[in-house]
């Protein structure tokens, strides 16, 4: 239904049951809110900050008070309380807080993609109208949400232009590679990705507290070869296959704690966490962290674990290396890639030549905040 179509929900009774107060709305709904919860969230200016959307009282300064008056008409609730107080409350407010759905209001809904068909589905946002207008944001931030991945044209092919993306989807988020990076094969860092060697399927970070939320790549030069091709996954439609088709080595890979590393000098970062995080309460897709290079040498607890361990990676490593999943392209000068590093996975194709690639990554909490103010998210 159309959402301004909707007639705010009224009350039609309300009354004590023990400690709580029943709420009867006309659209039939019957909703309980807790005497804790109603003190909690009284909206007067003593227990509530307006200006910054906080409460003003602390937990321990809420008196542990019983409901004394209950007063309501169709658009609002109103309670004395047995101290005194008196609070407020809007019907519409109240009817938010239906416990078996509210949860629902927070869920992401990625649109699950397999291979090169979605290539024509993902934004392709040219750069000025990004930088410009709202409507060129949503629709950059909507692609993020649904395919984890979205592309800006006739960008000028250098870091600074690169970085005033960054700097749109959220902020450069800041690890050992530094703010901005660009890099070549030349070797500057000890790690794969300084080389021309293949990178199978992969996400960043995988020995970082905090994970890259978005990686963005601008080639700014490739020359005087071939390869360097880019090549994406959806490890949530890899997770999904996972968990239909092998069941325990879902399991596996979303309880146990995987570790990796990262090692060069000056630096030793490791991290353990499942290579699968699973939203315990709906079940949906949170994270995929998985780069089987990085992995750290691990004792496991029992001859068990350690041949579920091997089963299970090996199991979703082919999900993640069937070239029917793959998404293969190549990025040229004046093109940008910003994928979420929460779940599309990235490698590339072996390559000769000077190629040059620069870009950053952004925090998950930013890319969402910017999508959160542009209302496409609860
Ligand atoms: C070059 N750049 C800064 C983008 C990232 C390099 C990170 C490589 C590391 N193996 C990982 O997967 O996290
Ligand atoms: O060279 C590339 O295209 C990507 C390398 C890579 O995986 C990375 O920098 O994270
Ligand atoms: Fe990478």
């Amino acid at each position: 239904m159309d959402k301004l179509a909707e007639t705010p929900p009224l009350i039609s009774s309300a009354e004590l049951v023990d400690q709580a107060v029943a709420v009867v709305f006309e659209d039939g709904r019957s909703l309980s809110f807790e005497d804790c919860w109603l003190r909690d969230q009284c909206r007067c200016t003593t227990c509530y900050n307006h200006t910054t959307f906080q409460r003003a009282t602390h937990i321990l300064d809420i008196p542990d008070s019983k409901v004394a008056k209950i007063v309501f008409n169709p658009t609002q609730l109103s309670l004395t309380w047995n101290d005194g107080h008196e609070s407020s409350y809007a019907a519409e407010f109240l009817s938010e807080f239906d416990y078996s759905t509210w949860k629902n209001k927070s869920r992401l809904r990625p649109v699950l993609w397999r291979g090169a068909d979605v290539a024509c589905r993902v934004a392709r946002v040219p750069v000025d109208q990004f930088l410009n207008s709202v409507d060129a944001q949503k629709k950059v931030f909507q692609s993020l949400l649904d395919y984890g991945v979205v592309l800006f044209e006739r960008v000028e092919p250098t870091l600074d232009a690169t970085e005033a993306i960054c700097s749109a989807l959220g902020g450069v988020q800041h690890t050992l590679f530094g703010g901005m990076w660009r890099f070549s094969s030349g070797q500057q860092r000890a790690d794969t990705a300084y080389t021309s060697l293949p990178l199978a399927a992969h996400t960043d970070n995988t020995y970082c507290t905090e994970a890259a939320g978005l990686q963005i790549f601008h080639c700014l030069q490739h020359s005087g070869g071939t390869g360097g091709e880019t090549v994406l996954y959806d490890g949530f439609f890899a997770a999904s296959q996972l968990k239909a088709d092998h069941p325990e080595d879902f399991d596996f890979l979303s309880s146990f704690h995987l570790q990796a590393e990262y090692v060069e000098p000056g630096h030793h970062h490791a991290y353990s966490a499942p290579v699968i995080s699973v939203d315990e309460r709906t079940g949906d897709l949170k994270q995929i962290r998985y780069n089987v290079y990085d992995r750290s040498t691990m004792a496991f607890s029992s001859a068990e674990e350690c041949r579920s361990y091997y089963r299970s990676l090996r199991s979703f490593a082919r999900y993640c290396e069937d070239p029917k999943n793959q998404w293969i392209f190549k990025l040229t000068p004046g093109l940008v890639l910003a994928f979420d590093n929460f779940r599309v996975l990235h490698g590339r194709t072996a390559f000769t030549g000077e190629r040059v690639l620069g870009g950053s990554y952004v925090a998950r909490s930013d890319w969402l905040d910017r999508a959160r103010t542009l209302k496409l998210i609860e």
